[in-house]
C-alpha cells in the first residue's frame, strides 16, 4: 500500500514533474512548475476566456480580437454576439460588415431560407425610412452581378426582390470576401416596419438559395471550407446576449452533452426527427416529430395532438381566433416541454413557454407553443432553440443538440 508521499512521487514521475519526497511523516511535498517558453499570450483571448467563466458580458469587439487572433492562426473561426430584438425575443440580431470600408448592418440569422439580402441604396428611400442601409457605390471592393436578380417569399408571406452584387461580408472576425450580396429593390410592409433589422442572413442549405439564374453560396457555405470545422453553434437566449460560434463548439455553453442527429438539407432546411416529447418532466413517449431547426422562426410550431397535449395541463388556456394561436392567464405556471433528440432530452422551461402579453399591460399572455396544422411542417424556432446549444454541423450533415 503506497503512502501518499509515495504515490505523488510516483504520478509526479510519470508526468515528468521533479518532485521533493516529504521525510516520513511530513506532512507537505513541493514541485517544480516548468515555463512553457512556447506559449505566447494574447491578452483578449485571455480576457475572453476569464468573462466566459465567470459569465461576464462579452462585446463584440472582443469576440472579433479573439476570431482574428484564431483566424491568423489558421484555425479560421468567428464569434458574433446575438441580441433579442425585443421583450418577446421576437427574433435575434447579429452586426454583419459588408464592404470597404466595413458597412455595418444589424441583420438576422435565418437558419430557414437561404439568401443573404440586405436594405440598401437601391431600396425605394419611403421603405428604406428607420432602416440602416447597405450602399455598393461606396464600397471600393463592390462588385455588380450583372444579370441576377432574386425573390423571395417566407413563410408568414413577407418578401423582399431585387438584384444582387458581391462584395465582403465579415461576420464574427470571419471574413468572405466575395460573397452574393443581394441588394432590395422591394421589401413588403412587414419589413419595411420591422426597422430593427436591415435583411437576413440566410444560414440554410444552398440548394434553397432563390437568385436566378445562377443560385449563389450562402455566406456559411463559402466560409465552411476555410473553417477549422465546417459548422456553426447557435447560443440564443432569453433577454440576453447569445452568440453564433463559426467554425468551434464553446461545450462551455450548455450544461448537457451534446447529441447528434441526421440533418436533411434536401428542401433548404436543417430537417431532423425528434423522437418523442412529454409534458411536466414526465418520461418522454416515443412520438417521433420530423420538424426543422429554425432560428428565423420566434415559435415552437407542432402538430395539434401535442399542443392539446400541452395545453391541457393549462387551466386559462383557450384558443383565441383574434390572435390566431393559444392563450392564457399571464399568472398561469406553465409546465415545462421537453422533446427528444440525439440521445438527449431538451426541457423547455414553463417560462420560455410564455411568449409575451398579446397587447402591453394585457393579463392574457400568447403560448410560445402553438399549432403547425396550416403550415405543412413543425418548426423547432427561437422558443425550442432558446433550451439548447445548437450544432448546425455542414460537414457531417447533422444537428447536435446540448441541453443549457
Ligand atoms: C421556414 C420558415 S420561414 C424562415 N425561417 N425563413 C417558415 C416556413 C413556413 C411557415 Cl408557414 C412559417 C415559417
Amino acid at each position: 500500500m503506497q503512502t501518499f508521499g509515495a504515490f505523488l512521487v510516483s504520478f509526479l514521475a510519470a508526468s515528468g514533474m521533479a518532485a521533493a519526497l516529504p521525510t516520513e511523516g511530513q506532512k507537505t511535498a513541493s514541485i517544480e512548475v516548468a515555463y512553457n517558453k512556447n506559449y505566447v499570450a494574447h491578452g483578449p483571448t485571455a480576457l475572453f476566456k476569464a468573462k466566459r467563466k465567470y459569465g461576464a458580458p462579452i462585446s463584440d469587439n472582443l469576440r472579433a480580437a479573439v476570431a482574428a487572433k484564431h483566424s491568423l492562426t489558421k484555425r479560421q473561426t468567428g464569434s458574433a454576439n446575438t441580441n433579442p430584438s425585443d421583450s418577446a425575443d421576437d427574433e435575434y440580431i447579429t452586426s454583419v460588415s459588408i464592404g470597404t470600408p466595413a458597412q455595418v448592418l444589424p441583420l438576422d440569422f435565418d437558419t430557414g431560407s437561404s439568401d443573404l439580402w440586405v436594405f440598401s441604396s437601391e431600396t425605394p428611400k419611403s421603405s428604406a425610412s428607420g432602416h440602416v442601409t447597405y450602399s455598393p457605390s461606396k464600397s471600393s471592393t463592390a462588385k455588380k452581378l450583372s444579370g441576377s436578380t432574386w425573390s423571395i417569399e417566407y413563410g408568414d408571406k413577407s418578401s423582399s426582390s431585387g438584384d444582387v452584387y458581391t462584395d465582403v461580408v465579415t461576420i464574427g472576425g470571419f471574413s468572405v470576401k466575395t460573397q452574393a450580396v443581394e441588394s432590395a429593390t422591394k421589401v413588403s410592409t412587414q419589413f419595411v416596419q420591422d426597422t430593427v433589422i436591415s435583411g437576413l442572413v440566410g444560414l440554410g442549405f444552398d440548394i434553397g438559395n432563390q437568385v436566378s439564374p445562377r443560385p449563389q453560396k450562402t455566406w456559411f457555405s463559402n466560409a465552411a471550407s476555410s473553417l477549422a470545422e465546417p459548422l456553426f453553434t447557435a447560443d440564443l437566449r432569453h433577454q440576453e446576449t447569445g452568440s453564433y460560434n463559426f467554425g468551434f463548439i464553446d461545450t462551455s455553453l450548455a450544461k448537457g452533452t451534446i447529441g447528434y442527429t441526421p440533418a436533411d438539407g434536401s428542401e433548404g432546411y436543417w430537417g431532423f426527427t425528434a423522437t418523442g416529447y412529454s409534458v411536466g418532466g414526465a418520461q418522454l413517449n416515443r412520438n417521433s416529430i420530423t420538424g426543422i431547426a429554425d432560428t428565423g422562426t420566434t415559435l415552437l410550431l407542432l402538430p395539434d395532438n401535442i399542443v392539446d397535449a400541452y395545453y391541457n395541463n393549462v387551466e386559462s388556456a383557450e384558443y383565441d381566433d383574434s390572435q390566431e394561436g393559444v392563450v392564457f392567464d399571464c399568472s398561469e405556471d406553465l409546465p415545462s416541454f421537453s422533446f427528444g433528440v440525439g440521445g438527449q432530452t431538451i426541457t423547455i422551461s414553463g417560462d420560455l413557454l410564455n411568449l409575451t402579453p398579446i397587447e402591453e399591460g394585457s393579463s392574457t399572455c400568447f403560448g410560445g407553443l402553438q399549432s403547425s396544422a396550416d403550415i405543412g411542417i413543425n418548426i423547432f424556432g427561437d422558443v425550442a432553440l432558446k433550451a439548447a446549444l445548437v450544432v448546425f454541423d455542414l460537414g457531417n450533415e447533422r444537428l447536435g443538440w446540448a441541453q443549457k
